[in-house]
Formats: structure tokens, C-alpha cells, sequence
């Protein structure tokens, strides 16, 4: 009888959020180790499909840096990385990320299917036109590492409106036909700014961010995360993740989530509760 009260709390609580969000488009940014355990996967394909149940509109933008990582490891290439955190991108490594994030994109299509019965049709940036890309500049040559300089997202409303979860992957295309790499967190915070959507979530393997004593920061402002950036309290791959997110906060797009994917349903943790699960960062 305990558990029952309980999960009757669990959803009263959630009642609140589930009004505030109908109809917000909500973009997701998953990769990272969630992305590996096979478990792990279907409870995020679960989250998403039940997000979309419950109203929301989701956007699914994927990475998928180890799998491609593992794949170059298979034809015998080395995986490189320039000290910002990309990738160094040479046309054969170019062709297989293309592959590799394809192949993800139909599986992440294949779980929503199989845990939320949900119908979700999964595509690149250069479909329709809709990350428009050009070589990024940079003191070191990465090769086709893209920029996006223009977001078309006229597909992705179009799939929204007729009830079908977009899944979307990093890879993106110039005005000339070329093929670029991008970085899925970038790309995201790309789509979620275009789209004006009601939240970002940035699906990583630390709960959020944390402090200097290593405890985690539930609410971070600009200011305030500019502060532990310069002091390199934060550092590494998180730098380019709470910079985009940065840029992403304005009007439309009034919070970032950082979350821990590896944590079972801190997608629904994070929306459906007060306190949340992660770091929600805001622009004051
Ligand atoms: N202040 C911080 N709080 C949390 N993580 C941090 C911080 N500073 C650096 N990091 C590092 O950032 C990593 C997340 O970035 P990254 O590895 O690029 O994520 P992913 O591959 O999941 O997208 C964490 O695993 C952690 O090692
Ligand atoms: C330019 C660049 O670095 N592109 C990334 C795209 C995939 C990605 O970002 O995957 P995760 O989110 O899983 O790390 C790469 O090739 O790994």
C-alpha cells in the first residue's frame, strides 16, 4: 500500500510540470556513455517516448564519438583529437562518422519504436538543408570539422506538427555539397536556439556541474559560471558544453539541463520534480 501512496505522490507532484509543458518543444542532446549500455539506452528511449505521452514535443539530437571511435579502431585508424575537444576529421574518418552516426540515428528510431511505441524518423543536418555548414577555422586544421552558419528547422517543425519525434545527428552539409563533422553538443544548442525550445538537456557521465569539493552545483547563472570557468574549476569537455549552453540562453531558450545519463530516468527526474537531478543552468 506504501508503494502505491508513494506512486500516487510521484505523480501529483508531477502534475504541475506536466501542464506547464504542454506543447514545449524540449531538445535532448544524447550521448556520451548513455549511449553504450544497452539498458541504459532503453530507459532513455523510455524517457523520451513518455516525455512525448505526457505532451511535450522532444527533438532527440545524438553523438556518438565512442562508436566511432570503436569503428576507426576496427579498419585500423587512429582516433584524434585537437586540444578543444574535436575531432580531427580526414575524408575517410569523415565517410565512417557518417556511417556510424546514420547507423545510431535508425537505432535510437528503432528503441522509441520498441519502448514508447513511439513513431520517430531519424535524419542528418543535411537533409533539407538544415544545418548549413562551412570548414571551421581554427589555429589547428581539423580537416571537415564544420560551423554551422545557418539552421533551416522547417523539416524538423514539420515532423513536430504532424506528431513524429526528430532525431537528428551532428553531420552537416555547405552550400557546395561537402560534408562536414560537427559536435553534437554544438549542434544541439544549435536546433534548441532555432527552435526557441523551452529547455536544452546535455546528457553526460557526471551528474552535473561540479564545485571545487566536487559537489554538485544544482543551479548555475552566467555569471557565476563564467567565474568557475576562469578559475578551471570547470574544464575539459564540459568548457565547450556550459559556453554553448551560454550562447543558447535567451528568451526563448529559458534553461539548460546537464544531466547524468548514465542515472536511470534523470530525464524525467530533472523535468518532472521540483529540485531536479542535475545542473540547471540559467542566464541569471
Ligand atoms: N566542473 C566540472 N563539473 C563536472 N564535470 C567536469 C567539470 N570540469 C570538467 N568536467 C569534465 O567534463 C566531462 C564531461 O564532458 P565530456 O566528456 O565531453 O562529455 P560527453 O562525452 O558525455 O558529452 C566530465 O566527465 C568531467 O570529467
Ligand atoms: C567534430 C566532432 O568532434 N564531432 C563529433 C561528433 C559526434 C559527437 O559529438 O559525439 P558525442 O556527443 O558522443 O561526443 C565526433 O566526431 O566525435
Amino acid at each position: 500500500m506504501q508503494k502505491f501512496q508513494d506512486k500516487v505522490e510521484v505523480i501529483l507532484d508531477a502534475l504541475p510540470y506536466i501542464r506547464k509543458f504542454q506543447d514545449a518543444i524540449v531538445v535532448i542532446k544524447y550521448g556520451g556513455s548513455a549511449m553504450i549500455d544497452p539498458r541504459l539506452k532503453r530507459n532513455v528511449a523510455r524517457d523520451v517516448a513518455l516525455l512525448n505521452y505526457i505532451g511535450m514535443k522532444p527533438v532527440v539530437v545524438h553523438g556518438g564519438g565512442k562508436e566511432i571511435n570503436s569503428w576507426l579502431d576496427k579498419v585500423g585508424k587512429k582516433a584524434e583529437f585537437a586540444p578543444n575537444g574535436l575531432r580531427v576529421t580526414d575524408k575517410e574518418t569523415m565517410e565512417i562518422a557518417e556511417m556510424v552516426l546514420g547507423r545510431i540515428g535508425k537505432e535510437i528510431v528503432e528503441l522509441l519504436h520498441r519502448e514508447g511505441e513511439t513513431k520517430a524518423v531519424s535524419l542528418s543536418g543535411k537533409d533539407a538543408g538544415l544545418f548549413v555548414a562551412e570548414k571551421l577555422q581554427s589555429d589547428y586544421d581539423l580537416g571537415f570539422v564544420g560551423e554551422i552558419k545557418t539552421v533551416n528547422a522547417e523539416v524538423v517543425r514539420g515532423l513536430l506538427e504532424k506528431g513524429f519525434i526528430p532525431v537528428i545527428s551532428s553531420v552537416a552539409m555547405s552550400r557546395t555539397g561537402e560534408t562536414y563533422n560537427v559536435n553534437a553538443d554544438i549542434a544541439a544548442c544549435k536546433i534548441a536556439k532555432e527552435l526557441e525550445a523551452a529547455k536544452l538537456y546535455l546528457m553526460t557521465d557526471v551528474d552535473g556541474v561540479l564545485d571545487s569539493d566536487k559537489q554538485l552545483i544544482q543551479r548555475l547563472n552566467k555569471k557565476k559560471a563564467e567565474e568557475l570557468i576562469e578559475n578551471k574549476i570547470i574544464s575539459g569537455g564540459m568548457i565547450p558544453k556550459i559556453k554553448s549552453a551560454l550562447d543558447v540562453l535567451s528568451i526563448g531558450v529559458k534553461s539548460v539541463h546537464i544531466i547524468n545519463g548514465t542515472v536511470e530516468h534523470s530525464l524525467l527526474l530533472e523535468t518532472l520534480t521540483s529540485t531536479g537531478i542535475g545542473t540547471m543552468v540559467t542566464l541569471d
